[in-house]
């Protein structure tokens, strides 16, 4: 299918998935126009999607700097330009914050979704693609994760993603005219294959791989393994480790979808690649791929985690095209090759 000039807004652009994304719609014939209030980004992150696509491409992406909560902001954008569909990443995504300071989240990813809802009616675009999460399946009974599952929210972020998911289909369910896919992400991680974009996380990572690629960096001394008596191969958490790349392509077989004349209302999708990985897996193939020693300390469990998480992934292979291609190998030298180029991330050390 020809997507060719087709404009795509891109909330949330500058972030980690948000420049990968935008880099593939851009090879893929899409234009692009992308809203961030830089709240956990970095100008400098736009600045290399364009050295990656290069001049020709670059020239099709612009930029707003709005937050998604300033409704009279987000109107103008709509105002200028006749968006062909939305991809929709902008929201915090800290799960440890989240539980600190649940206000913000429900301020930043509830208001935010719901004004760019309200804007979209009114500017008759209707095609979304949203960011959910495999938080909605809570702490699964029955692995694989299957779409259709029970869902649960575990902590507040967790909650604004199951919220936002059922906003989805109340929507689709009462306006037939509108068009949603809920792409459920499971491990995010990686990075373009250039070095040039990757994911850049303010203060002291969260995430496994961020955390694994500060210490082989010489930024943080050790990795702490949280939980070592999970009843799993080696006694560590397992999980669906995704490349970053392979979910942008995610998104565009998604918003192809969207385009397809038979495809109606609010459908959910796992994007994962169906495997298991455990901490200590991941921790060797990242040792293999850089060639550094990641001193560990085997720590107690983290509070909410899961004992282990991974994708079915028949639904998105067969209805959207969609597998994931890349595995543990070229994850981790694709984190290397990002981490070793960028070791203190887009802005360098500070002084
Ligand atoms: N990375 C993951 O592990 C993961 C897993 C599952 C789901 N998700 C979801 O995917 C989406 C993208 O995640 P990411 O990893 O790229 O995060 P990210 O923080 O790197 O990117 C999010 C971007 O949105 C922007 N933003 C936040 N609030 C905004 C607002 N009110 N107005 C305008 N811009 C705003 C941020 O500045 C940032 O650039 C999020 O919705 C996240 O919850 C991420
Ligand atoms: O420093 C660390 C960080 C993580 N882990 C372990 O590594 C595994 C993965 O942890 P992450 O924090 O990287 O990922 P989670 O699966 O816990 O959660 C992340 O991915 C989910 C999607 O599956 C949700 O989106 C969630 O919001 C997001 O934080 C877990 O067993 C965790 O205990 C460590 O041992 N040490």
């Amino acid at each position: 299918m020809k997507m060719e000039g087709k404009l795509v807004l891109v909330t949330g652009g500058a972030g980690f998935i948000g420049t990968h994304t935008v880099v593939q719609l851009l090879k893929e014939g899409f234009r692009v126009s992308i809203i961030d209030n830089f709240d956990n980004s970095v100008e400098e992150a736009l600045d290399r999607v364009k050295e990656v696509v290069g001049p020709a491409l670059a020239a099709k992406i612009e930029f707003h700097f709005v937050d998604l909560r300033n409704k009279d902001d987000l109107e103008k954008v709509f105002a200028k330009s006749k968006f062909d569909g939305v991809i929709h990443f902008a929201g915090r995504k800290a799960v440890g914050e989240s539980v600190e300071y649940p206000r913000r989240y429900f301020d930043n990813n509830l208001i935010g979704t719901i004004n760019l809802y309200e804007v979209m009616a009114k500017y008759n675009c209707k095609k979304m693609v949203f960011s959910s999460s495999s938080t909605v399946y809570g702490q699964p009974e029955k692995i694989p994760c299957v779409e259709d599952t029970e869902l649960k929210a575990m902590n507040p972020y967790g909650r604004t993603k199951l919220f936002l998911e059922e906003i989805a289909r109340d929507i689709s369910q009462a306006e037939s005219d509108w068009q949603i896919i809920l792409l459920r992400y499971f491990n995010p991680v990686a990075a373009h294959e250039s070095g040039k974009i990757g994911e850049d996380p303010k203060g002291i990572p969260n995430n496994l791989m961020p955390y694994i690629q500060q210490v082989a960096v010489g930024r943080l001394p050790e990795l702490n393994v949280y939980g070592h008596d999970y009843p799993t191969r080696d006694g560590t958490a397992i999980r669906d480790y995704i490349h970053v790349m392979d979910l942008a392509d995610g998104h565009i077989a998604a918003l192809k979808k969207l385009f397809t004349p038979d495809f109606k209302g609010c459908v959910p999708y796992n994007l994962g690649t169906g495997r298991g990985t455990s901490v200590l897996e991941m921790v060797a193939a990242f040792e293999k791929a850089s060639g550094k020693k990641i001193p560990m300390k085997l720590c107690p469990r983290r509070a909410g985690d899961a004992t282990a998480v991974y994708a079915a992934v028949d639904k998105a292979a067969k209805e959207l095209g969609w597998k994931a291609k890349h595995g543990i190998e070229e994850m981790c030298r694709d984190q290397w090759n990002w981490a070793s180029k960028n070791p203190w991330g887009y802005q360098g050390k500070k002084a």
